[in-house]
């Protein structure tokens, strides 16, 4: 049994905790088979071997522990999207390693999947966020009404994006705690006006009118001792000619939408540059979800 998990960007401007985008690409590959024994092997990216501090593994056992099942298994992780990127690497391995579990067992019921990825996920970055898991299940654009009971509602949208990578980590575990408790009601009203008209421009289709609603005041300006360089790399897209620019959930990666996504990418290359950091871009373009190949 064979699962890709594709990356996603969670948050998508104003829709901290709820929006997420799933991405074509990268993505990790999950393997799982029934064995005697417990064992995971990871390839690519480094992440722990134990499976009970790798987040694919801690999904697969939540859900067997959910099911009151008993089972040994054998996973291999092909991490393919690198950890503290911003691109939902825990959320794909927790999706993926749940996912594959429940395939292996017949278990259809997605609820449940979410539920056992969510334990992955919370063993990762200290807190049960949907926003990378299910964008990353379903594909397309997701809004994460509720996790419990699961309600979601998917947009299918096709654009294509610029992603930006930083050679710097963002622990998402960090990224939250620096988040504060309560918010001004005024910032609350205005990512609703942000997040109501960002869906209304994604069902018309007009990406230029999405990339000018791709603003938040509910988690970045808090973050911004994290990501110091963000204005800067916001600036050189904007002057680029991109529509808009925002964080990859809690970064460090960026993404930007806009006509000529190869000017935009290197000139917020070359503004991470000017900060003495090194970074790549890739295009790609909105994913379809999870895959699960029967190998
Ligand atoms: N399979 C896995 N994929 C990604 N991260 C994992 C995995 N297993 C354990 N981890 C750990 O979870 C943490 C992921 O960090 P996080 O900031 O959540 O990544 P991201 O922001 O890319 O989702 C890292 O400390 C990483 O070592
Ligand atoms: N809503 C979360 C999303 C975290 O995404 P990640 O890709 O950085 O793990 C948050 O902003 O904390």
């Amino acid at each position: 049994m064979k699962v890709l998990a594709p990356a996603t960007i969670a948050n998508f401007g104003p829709g901290f905790d709820v929006f997420g985008l799933c991405l074509d690409e990268p993505r990790d590959v999950i393997k799982i088979r029934e064995s005697n024994e417990i064992e995971v092997k990871v390839e690519g990216f480094n992440v722990p071997e134990d499976p009970e501090k790798n987040v694919a593994s801690i999904s697969a056992l939540a859900l067997l522990k959910m099911l009151k099942a008993e089972m040994g298994f054998k996973m291999k992780v092909k991490k393919g999207i690198r950890p503290k990127s911003g691109l939902g690497s825990s959320g794909a391995s927790a999706l993926g390693g749940a996912l594959a579990m429940a395939t292996l067992l017949e278990v259809k019921n997605k609820e449940l999947i979410i539920k056992a990825a969510l334990e992955g996920e919370k063993a990762a970055s200290g807190s049960a966020h949907g926003d990378n898991i299910v964008p990353s299940l379903f594909g397309g654009f997701t809004i994460l009404k509720s996790l419990s009971p699961l309600e979601v509602f998917k947009l299918d949208v096709n654009f294509e994006l610029v992603i930006v990578l930083p050679e710097v980590e963002v622990s998402t575990k960090r990224a939250r705690e620096v988040l504060p408790k309560y918010v001004p009601l005024s910032d609350a009203v205005r990512n609703l006006a942000l997040a109501s008209a960002l869906i209304s421009a994604l069902k018309e289709g007009d990406i230029e009118k999405v990339g000018k609603l791709l603003d938040d005041y509910l988690a970045i300006p808090y973050r911004k001792p994290l990501i110091s360089w963000f204005d800067n790399v916001r600036r050189a897209a904007l002057e680029s000619g991109a529509y808009g620019v925002s964080l990859s959930g809690s970064g460090p990666a960026m993404f930007a939408l806009g006509e000529d996504l190869r000017s935009i990418g290197e000139a917020m290359v070359e503004a991470f540059g000017n900060e003495g950091i090194r970074a790549e871009y890739f295009i790609t373009k909105v994913g379809g979800g999870a895959k699960c190949l029967d190998v």
